[in-house]
């Protein structure tokens, strides 16, 4: 595979690249490599996956007979990438085209893929989002990974409260899905519900990935309903007065909570090399309001 398509090697920089081929080169065990990545800072999927990467790489560009003395590191079974939805942002313009309004451009980045908009709703649009969600709301559940049904469960990493729209509800609900599949190339009908969450004062959602993670026994009954999660579409309703941003660990990304900025991320496979681990960070003082919507490979029902 060369160099620069392997989305592992993009986190590595070039010194920790050379530095991983020197530990190898003298003889020190994978598991100790590993070891002194995670002492710095790295997760222990991420920094194996860059570990593989680096070494599957030099392997291939030189004798591997230099590398007898290193013990075998696992081949991790890597899913096919599948199309994902995405903005059109070849040009680099500063405001795109979402139908019934142009939304402005801030910031995208290739790995993770990360976009930031502004102007996705108005303040006033999001005040009545807030409004209509209020009497609905109940403490946030997440996939319980071991029900084989796909139910859901109560989880201290998630202490926030939430609730589901239908699809088209409301006018109001509508025309941000109008929205958000224009601007995105994705049907309206990919989406699951807009979910709004609400934290308060130190509630927050501990780092995740919002894919099902392959082979766990909630899986399959989860993809029966539209496919993989491919992509997700964050709005924030309203401005905490500090915390609650929302943080990227392996890219060192933490997008600010700003009443009518969307954060767009998206995964091409169910695995970590996407970059795609966040969460919602603990709200510091205020409140805070965010919409998310989750986006199928297929229709979701
Ligand atoms: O609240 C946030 O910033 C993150 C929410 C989130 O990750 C989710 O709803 O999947
Ligand atoms: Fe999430």
């Amino acid at each position: 595979m060369p160099f620069s398509s392997n989305p592992h090697l993009a986190s590595v920089t070039p010194e920790l690249r050379q530095w991983i081929v020197d530990q190898a080169q003298a003889g020190v065990s994978a598991p100790k490599v590993l070891q002194a990545m995670l002492d710095a800072g790295w997760t222990e999927d991420v920094a194996l996956a860059a570990l593989e990467a680096v070494l599957t790489e030099h392997l291939q560009r030189n004798k591997p007979e230099q590398f007898e003395n290193m013990p075998a590191i696992a081949k991790s079974d890597e899913p096919e990438s599948v199309p994902v939805p995405d903005l059109a942002l070849s040009g680099s313009p500063s405001f795109l085209d979402a139908g019934d309004r142009n939304v402005k451009v801030v910031m995208h980045l290739k790995l993770p893929r990360v976009v930031v908009l502004e102007g996705l709703l108005t303040p006033q649009e999001c005040e009545l989002m807030i409004e209509l969600a209020k009497p609905r709301m109940q403490r946030s559940l997440t996939v319980d990974s071991q029900s084989e049904e796909g139910g859901d469960e109560l989880n201290d990493d998630r202490t926030s409260e939430g609730m589901f729209f239908e699809r088209g509800e409301h006018p109001v609900i509508a025309a941000l899905e109008q929205r958000i599949a224009h601007l995105l190339g994705w049907p309206v009908e990919n989406g699951e519900g807009l979910q709004v969450l609400h934290y308060g004062p130190k509630a927050e959602y501990k780092p995740h990935y919002d894919y099902f993670e392959p082979g766990l026994p909630s899986t399959s009954a989860l993809l029966r309903r539209g496919g993989q999660r491919v992509g997700t579409l964050l709005l924030y309703l309203n401005t905490p007065v500090s915390g609650g941003g929302t943080t990227f660990p392996n890219a060192g990304l933490e997008i600010a909570a700003q009443q009518g900025t969307a954060v767009f991320f998206s995964f091409d496979k169910p695995h970590p090399s996407t970059l795609s681990l966040h969460g919602g960070a603990p709200v510091v003082e205020g409140q805070k309001w965010v919409a998310t919507k989750w986006l199928r490979e297929r229709a979701f029902h």
